[in-house]
């Protein structure tokens, strides 16, 4: 799998996704569903272990309580083996440093952690998430996140995996910071106006973000599309 090493501001940054077949990622209650079969997360953990760092977003981290640890004990070993720690830098892109401190990033695993945070976080909620994570600070209002790419690039940080939710991804693409895209396209309808899609924000107003297929293949009972951003 490419990375983007001749690129020295950012790391190859990739967004996986899994969506239903009418497009959404989530209930309008932002409730998350199974969308995703053993298969699809099997190849989901193996993605996070060949990647240096996981990053989501607050609302993520609020609505799923996600634990972005790798699964496989034998993958967990290998990354090991290789001098990493077992499970990669796990990264919240969180304005106003709202991750709970008991979220299950924090509870479960080894391994780093990053707080994204602007310059209107609480200082109190900066120092109690500090104790439990490296804290970078980029922004005024929220998370400008070219400069925290450019900073986790620096940080030793190649390869990214994104993994949402819906206002993520939309804030990477528009502004031209993915490589690529995968989404699990599964076998159910979720429905709603309002519930998240693999890219939401603010939408394109002209000049859509233009895709190249890379592959397309059946799994589980779903499809696997692989798309590469031409921006
Ligand atoms: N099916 C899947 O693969 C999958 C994966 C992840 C999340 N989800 C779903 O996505 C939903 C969460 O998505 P969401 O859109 O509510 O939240 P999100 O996870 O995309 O987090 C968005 C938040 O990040 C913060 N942020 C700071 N700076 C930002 C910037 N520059 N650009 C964008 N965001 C910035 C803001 O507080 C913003 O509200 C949940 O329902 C979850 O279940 C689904
Ligand atoms: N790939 C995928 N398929 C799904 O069917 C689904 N519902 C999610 N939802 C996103 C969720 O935030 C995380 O991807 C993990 O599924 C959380 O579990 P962890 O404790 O981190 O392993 N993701």
């Amino acid at each position: 799998m490419p990375d983007n090493q001749y690129n020295p501001t950012r790391p190859f940054v990739f967004i996986n996704a899994a969506m239903s077949a009418d497009g959404k990622i989530a209930t309008i209650e932002r409730r998350q569903t199974r969308i995703s079969g053993s298969l699809d997360f099997d190849r989901m953990d193996e993605l996070r272990a060949s990647s240096d760092a996981i990053m989501v977003g607050i609302g993520t981290i609020l609505s799923d309580n996600p634990s972005l640890t790798v699964k496989s004990p034998q993958r967990r070993e290998k990354r090991r083996a290789g001098g990493r720690d077992e499970n990669p830098v796990r990264i919240v892109v969180d304005s106003l440093a709202r991750t709970p401190i008991d979220a299950d990033i924090f509870k479960k695993g080894d391994g780093r952690r990053i707080i994204a945070v602007s310059k209107s976080a609480p200082q109190e909620r900066v120092e109690e998430i500090s104790k439990l994570a490296d804290i970078i600070t980029a922004g005024e209002t929220g998370v400008e996140l070219k400069r925290l790419l450019t900073e986790l690039k620096a940080r030793g940080i190649n390869r990214l995996m994104v993994e949402g939710g819906a206002t993520l991804n939309w804030g990477l693409i528009s502004q031209g910071l993915v490589d690529e895209i995968y989404t699990f396209i599964g076998n159910i309808i979720i429905g709603g106006r309002t519930a998240p899609t693999l890219a939401d924000g603010e939408g394109c107003k002209g000049g859509f973000c233009r895709l190249a297929l890379i592959s397309c293949e059946k799994l589980d009972d779903g499809i696997l599309v692989k798309w590469k951003v031409l921006n």
